[in-house]
């Protein structure tokens, strides 16, 4: 190891008063120097020299002269560690360079600040904050509400119900009016609709909807007949949730979960205990396809894919193609058994004839389908990308795509090639219902696609004809057929209005039976004058919107609908001004607001988010805060080591810190009353889910996540979202964004960028994001009620950061931290993506003003010496650890044959490896990647 040169100078090194003295811990020096002779070499700089454990006092006028002669050091601790330091350099074969890292650290945290708190150059030496121009960008709108109510859909008047009182739903959103009736017919789609738009219901609803009307009723050792996939645990939960409520009337349909983190044995003995719907994330689903005997999908009819691009972003695309594949391999080795149509004994007389009529009445073709071998396949997401182009081209079938923002094709169909009035439609489709698939392009569906629109044609002239005329245009801007009657069944439909609210037993079927007859009836009732007045007022000319066309052109356009409720702003701030301007927002948000604001901060990393809440918890509420698993952790770590000493020997200092808080004087702050919450995919799972709980219970808090809270979830009341730091790509502001204004309600986000990051608004203009700049000057003026007696925001927020600074040196653990994430943000930071660095571009940041927003007086140089020496910063690059590595792709039965027809070289590097740390599969390793020399 390179030899060191221990200079101690007791001077600080920017220009102070002669005769100050010296507390600050940038006022040691330490320099390298190879030629180290083992002498301590006094600078010339400094006004205190160090020579041989005295302290001198020279004078600027002449250096070399002694004025006076310390009898004591400036303090005790200091010397002690300048002796510690003096024999580490003396020893240095026994040390490694993490020692004196850590006498370093002692040092800071040795040094207290004067009564006032430390001199802060928050305000000095800021770039100018550039104000941005507003370009004109026209945003594409998308409609939430149809006016429609469920009611209004062709569905069992248990799930309409069911909606309505237990889940307060009762208008029928845009992407629900279109997708629902495609859904049922059994047609592959592509869902694109804006984030909160309702498509998780859009897709649960129908599956339902189709698993209620097999008959003989499944039950839940039948096997799997829906598969829902997504990216995150705490989505796989959420969705799963809903799926409890959905079947809430149809006791027989079970869903289960299976989602990464938690015991796999007892998910194991759900599988075997049998589930009708799957809910999962990729990893863990895979993890028991190779593992647990019991999944199977033999019987597995609908295979959702929820945020479908994102599955592919996060390295998930093997596990997905692995699950595609298991479903054909299943239902392909499930042979023919004829005893499984014949029904049970046990059922009684009555319920089999009802259900030999409902059989020859099944409604939807869904319900064909998860009878069948066959397979629907239903991807969603608010964005798209050309890896979801490709994995529809590979999954779908004859597939439908929505896209719900106006202007564009609402729906493309692959069947036959239409020319669709755009305009026309997109005016039209909230007001007129029309009839689904025309029998002249059914056939290309194939012969057991549609039934039910067989039916229809018989039923009505009028609409035959209407679907010559149209070419057998798939146009679902409106309901089914159903539609058509919905003003009497409405009517007739009140006296199944009321679920039993805690329904145990299984639905009855007569009332069923019943509603089947009464709406055939009034099927009948329906005149083709009626359905020929309605559709005669959309008149769509010939050829042109297939879906791969559409899709393309989606992809190509690449501009991105945003929720019109959200107010979107972004703020110009200096980097030293960040952490206080962060903690601004946050009091101005959760604690001045009277009605007690709920806001969500996204960060770049988990090192950034663990250390940030309990920053700015610890100091804002003066909270003591307690990591119970890490000190848990720690405390037997110490145990075992020897009491009260890290494994240096040295004493280990306090990992919890009280703040001070003064009687309120110039640097007195006062607490507020705050929560806070943290959020990111190192967390333990219990520990995960339940903080997803909670906010979501809150009525006001923060929460602090990484970008594993910035898809699908639905959080309510989320007024705020803050991005604090830029987000790697437009796609992902868009779904940052998406946590808050959700199904039409008012919210706002603020984006914050440094001056070199301004003109990153431009790349969101060019995807159609409008923003607009705010007023940086108030953004910290909520700290004067933190600390009220400063004499102006500027000193509030000087304060402010002293105490924050404070508490980030209280204690080596408290430093480690910072510096971790610190350096964990300079490193996601020279990972942005090619799209967007011209932007965010490292080259431009100030690493020193970068340390100040994290709390850290250390230099830069300083910093990176410490996280060479932090054992707990991993060294290695962040790499795609969700994906499986090929070599054990080879070792799974039937895997490594796996075709991957999506070309995972589509999908952007860059961005999965920005998300690869902050995702879990909570897959154990699947081999160690080392085995430990025994010596
Ligand atoms: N018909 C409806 N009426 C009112 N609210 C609804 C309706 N359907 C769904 N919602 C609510 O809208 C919110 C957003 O729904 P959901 O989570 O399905 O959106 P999403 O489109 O999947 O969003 P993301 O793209 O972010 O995943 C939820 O709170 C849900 O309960």
């Amino acid at each position: 190891m390179e030899d060191l040169q221990l200079n101690i100078s007791v001077a600080k090194t920017n220009k102070k008063k002669p005769g100050a003295v010296h507390k600050d811990a940038s006022e040691y020096k330490f320099v390298s120097n190879p030629k180290f002779t083992g002498k301590t070499i006094a600078r010339k700089r400094p006004r205190f020299i160090a020579q041989k454990g005295n302290y001198v006092k020279t004078t600027e006028e002449e250096p070399n002269k002694k004025v006076a002669k310390l009898t004591q050091p400036p303090a005790e601790k200091n010397d002690n560690l300048e002796a510690n330091l003096r024999n580490l350099s003396e020893n240095k074969g026994k040390f490694q360079g993490k020692n004196y890292q850590k006498l370093s650290d002692d040092i800071q945290i040795a040094q207290k600040p004067r009564s006032g708190g430390w001199i802060s150059s928050l305000f000095k030496n800021n770039p100018d904050v550039p104000r941005i121009g507003q370009r004109a960008v026209k945003p594409i709108v998308e409609k939430v509400f149809t006016g429609k109510t469920f009611s209004d859909l062709n569905i069992h008047p248990h799930s309409v119900a069911n909606l309505q009182q237990n889940l307060k739903l009762k208008e029928l959103m845009t992407v629900q009016q279109n997708a629902i009736p495609v859904i049922l017919q059994g047609r592959d789609m592509l869902i694109r609709s804006q984030t909160g738009s309702g498509k998780t219901l859009a897709y649960a609803l129908p599956v339902v909807e189709g698993l209620q009307a097999i008959r003989p009723k499944i039950n839940r050792h039948d096997g799997i007949r829906v598969v829902v996939v997504v990216p995150t645990r705490e989505l796989a939960v959420q969705t799963y949730e809903l799926f409890v409520k959905l079947v809430k009337p149809f006791t027989w349909i079970v869903p289960g979960l299976l989602s990464g983190g938690q015991k796999r044995k007892a998910e194991k003995a759900r599988l075997r205990k049998g589930l009708s719907i799957l809910v999962g994330t990729p990893g863990r689903i895979n993890d028991h396809l190779r593992h647990t005997q019991s999944l199977n999908f033999a019987k597995t009819g609908c295979l959702v894919l929820d945020e479908a691009d994102r599955l592919l972003d996060m390295g998930y695309e093997k596990d997905v193609a692995a699950i595609v594949k298991s479903i054909e391999d299943h239902k392909k080795a499930a042979t023919y058994d004829p005893l499984a149509l014949i029904p049970d004994e046990d059922v009684n007389e009555k319920e089999q004839i009802d259900d030999k009529e409902e059989k020859s009445e099944v409604k939807h073709h869904l319900t064909d389908i998860l009878m069948s071998k066959e397979r629907q396949t239903i991807l969603l997401s608010a964005t798209l990308t050309k890896a979801v182009e490709n994995l529809a081209g590979i999954t779908l079938v004859d597939p439908v795509f929505i896209d719900t923002s106006e202007g564009r094709a609402v729906v493309a169909d692959s069947l036959k090639p239409q020319k669709v009035d755009e305009n026309k439609i997109a005016n039209k489709k909230e007001d007129i219902p029309l009839n689904k698939n025309k029998e002249d392009d059914n056939t290309q569906v194939g012969d057991n696609k549609n039934k039910k629109e067989k039916k229809t044609k018989d039923d009505s002239e009028s609409e035959e004809e209407e679907g010559e005329r149209r070419g057998g245009l798939k146009e679902f801007g409106g309901l089914n057929r159903h539609d058509l009657f919905q003003t009497t069944v409405k009517k007739e439909n009140k006296k199944y209005e009321s679920v039993p609210k805690d329904t145990t037993e299984e639905s009855d079927s007569d009332s069923d039976y019943e509603y089947f007859k009464v709406q055939k009836e009034l099927e009948e009732k329906n005149t083709a004058k009626d359905i020929k007045e309605q559709i005669d007022d959309i008149n769509p000319q010939e050829t042109g919107n297939k879906f791969t066309e559409a899709v393309k052109s989606a992809i190509i356009e690449d501009e991105l609908v945003m929720p019109q409720t959200v107010n979107q702003t972004f703020l110009v701030v200096p980097m030293k001004l960040r952490l206080v301007t962060l903690c601004s927002l946050i009091v101005e948000h959760c604690v001045l607001n009277k009605k007690g604001g709920k806001m969500i901060v996204f960060m770049a990393t988990l090192e950034m988010v663990d250390y940030h809440a309990d920053l700015i918890e610890t100091v804002l509420t003066g909270k003591k805060k307690k990591k119970k698993d890490q000190e848990k952790s720690k405390a037997k770590k110490r145990k075992a080591d020897g009491k009260g000493k890290d494994e240096d020997g040295l004493e280990s200092s306090s990992s919890e810190f009280e703040v001070d808080y003064h009687e309120p004087s110039e640097g007195g702050l006062i607490p507020v009353d705050l929560e806070m919450f943290s959020l990111h995919g190192s967390m333990q799972h219990e520990q995960r889910i339940e903080v997803f709980k909670q906010f979501r219970e809150a009525r006001h808090g923060v929460l602090i996540c990484t970008d594993v809270a910035a898809r699908g979830l639905d959080l309510p009341r989320v007024d705020l979202v803050l991005q604090y730091c830029a987000p790697a790509s437009a796609t992902d502001y868009v779904h940052r964004v998406g946590r808050t204004g959700r199904a039409a309600q008012v919210g706002a986000a603020v984006m914050m960028l440094l001056p070199s990051e301004a003109e990153f608004v431009r790349h969101l203009e060019q995807k159609r994001i409008r923003l607009r700049q705010a007023d940086e000057s108030k953004s910290l003026e909520a700290l004067r009620s933190v600390a009220p007696a400063a004499a102006n925001r500027a000193r509030a927020a000087i304060a402010l950061q002293t105490q924050l600074e404070h508490t980030a040196h209280s204690s080596a653990e408290w430093l480690a931290r910072a510096s971790r994430a610190y350096t964990s943000w300079v490193r996601f930071y020279s990972g942005y993506p090619r799209e967007v660095r011209q932007w965010l571009d490292a080259k431009q940041l100030h690493l020193g003003h970068a340390a100040k927003s994290f709390a850290l007086r250390d230099t830069p140089a300083a910093l990176a010496r410490r996280s060479k020496s932090d054992p707990q910063l991993k060294k290695e690059k962040p790499t795609n650890r969700l994906s499986v590595p090929d070599e054990v792709d080879k070792k799974r039965p039937g895997f490594g044959k796996v075709k991957i027809g999506f070309n995972s070289r589509v999908m952007n590097k860059q961005s999965s490896m920005h998300t690869a740390s902050e995702f879990d599969s909570g897959l154990p390793p699947l081999e160690p990647s080392y085995k430990k020399k025994k010596n």
